[in-house]
């Protein structure tokens, strides 16, 4: 698939750079245009792939913006980016209508302008255009506080009804004790790029031979049209040397370091179709019950020489029963030079997602104290500030 890649804020900028230099690295082509679009001109300039032309400031003649962000406020960031929507207009003329299936609008939903401003920008993408428009949101820790989880809870609203699909990666799932937060991003960051470059590219060839089963295109587009919110799997194994040099031959897998001595040929389905459970029972981008998903799609993607049409049909037969859905769609995506062999699942609109009621809970808590706060404060100041009798008088 091809995408117009639109980072939106500062989490959102750099999560489209981290998506350019995954495919960089990896040799594959997932977007056909990439562009940042932030109120705060010091983000900007901290990306390293997205060029400087396409690195679009907003806001900039907002008085309470002036390129320094929209202050954690999603209204505000929702206003400067109306404001500013024929610029960001303009800047679209760049894509290449011809050549993309879709646009992909990523954004933190925790802060203000990528919180406040994606939605906008993704809905009026969808008046404008005829192609689908997906979202990526990233959900705040729940260490980040009360304000972060109201603007993604309200976010979530109107980011999930302005997109096609919203995909969804959660960063309490994510966050390690150990790191920083800059540290932490980076490895996040890298984690996301992985499953959804992975996904999301597959069937775009890189010289490599296509097989009758690649995955194409209107196959995500399909699973990704159900609406609602969506979440990925993805395991991966490595595929040691001699085994990429000897095709045919006896062959070893190595997964999470432990090796096993394994007969590629009778054994690849049992490894494909072990590749896809683990990935489903392992971390997704956003914790969910996997059997309320409405659609599914696996896509295999490694050396051609790794497959098994047998495995493939076997774990979409297994994830069938499991999301208790018809609607399993599974194929390859020959890569002949990597050095793995990786399973990546979409689950398509799932309904049953623990974080989502979890976040929607720590928000309605957050609100109602933003609420007593208000109520109060007036009181609170004239308290301050007046004596206890009440016999001065001000100047
Ligand atoms: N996964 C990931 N999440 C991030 C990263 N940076 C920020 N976030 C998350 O995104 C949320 C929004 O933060 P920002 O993107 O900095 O906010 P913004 O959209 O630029 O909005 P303002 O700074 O208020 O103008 C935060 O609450 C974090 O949860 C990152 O690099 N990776």
């Amino acid at each position: 698939m091809n995408l117009a890649v639109i980072g939106f804020g500062n989490a959102g900028g750099k999560i489209a750079d981290r998506l350019l230099a995954f495919e960089r690295e990896t040799g594959r082509s997932l977007s056909a245009f990439a562009m940042a679009v932030n109120a705060a001109a010091i983000d900007l300039e901290k990306l390293e792939e997205i060029p400087e032309a396409k690195r679009l400031l907003i806001g900039q003649t907002h008085e309470q913006v002036k390129g320094r962000g929209a202050g954690a406020d999603p209204e505000l960031g929702a206003e400067v980016t109306r404001q500013d929507l024929n610029e960001i207009e303009r800047a679209l003329d760049g894509v290449p209508l011809h050549a993309v299936d879709g646009f992909l609008v990523v954004a933190g939903l925790g802060g203000g302008t990528g919180s406040g401003g994606a939605p906008v920008l993704a809905e009026r993408l969808r008046e404008t255009y005829e192609e689908p428009v997906y979202g990526l949101g990233v959900m705040p820790g729940s260490a980040e506080g009360g304000r972060a989880s109201l603007n993604a809870a309200r976010s979530l609203q109107s980011f999930t009804n302005a997109t096609d699909n919203l995909m969804l990666f959660d960063n309490d799932a994510w966050r390690s004790t150990d790191d920083s937060i800059e540290g932490g991003y980076q490895r996040t960051n890298q984690e996301l790029a992985r499953r959804f470059v992975t996904l999301l590219a597959a069937g775009e060839i890189d010289g490599s031979q296509v097989s009758e089963s690649a995955m194409d295109s209107s196959d995500i587009r399909r699973t990704l049209s159900t609406g609602g919110v969506s979440t990925i799997a993805y395991s991966e194994a490595t595929v040691e040397r001699e085994t990429r040099k000897s095709q045919g031959l006896l062959g070893r897998l190595s997964t999470n370091g432990h090796d096993e001595q394994e007969s590629e040929n009778s054994d690849l389905p049992m490894k494909i179709h072990g590749l896809v459970r683990k990935a489903v029972q392992s971390r997704l981008t956003c914790p969910a019950d996997v059997s309320s998903a409405e659609r599914a799609l696996i896509v295999i993607s490694g050396p051609p020489r790794e497959f098994s049409q047998k495995g493939i049909q076997r774990a979409r037969q297994w994830l069938e029963q499991e999301t208790q859905s018809v609607e399993v769609l599974a194929g390859d995506d020959p890569r002949q030079d990597a050095d793995h062999l990786s399973a990546c699942v979409l689950l398509s609109n799932v309904t049953d997602v623990p974080r989502v009621d979890q976040l929607q809970e720590q928000a309605v808590g957050a609100q109602d104290s933003i609420d007593d706060q208000a109520a109060t404060r007036e009181d609170e100041i004239d308290e301050l500030i007046t004596d206890d009798q009440n016999r001065l008088d001000p100047v």
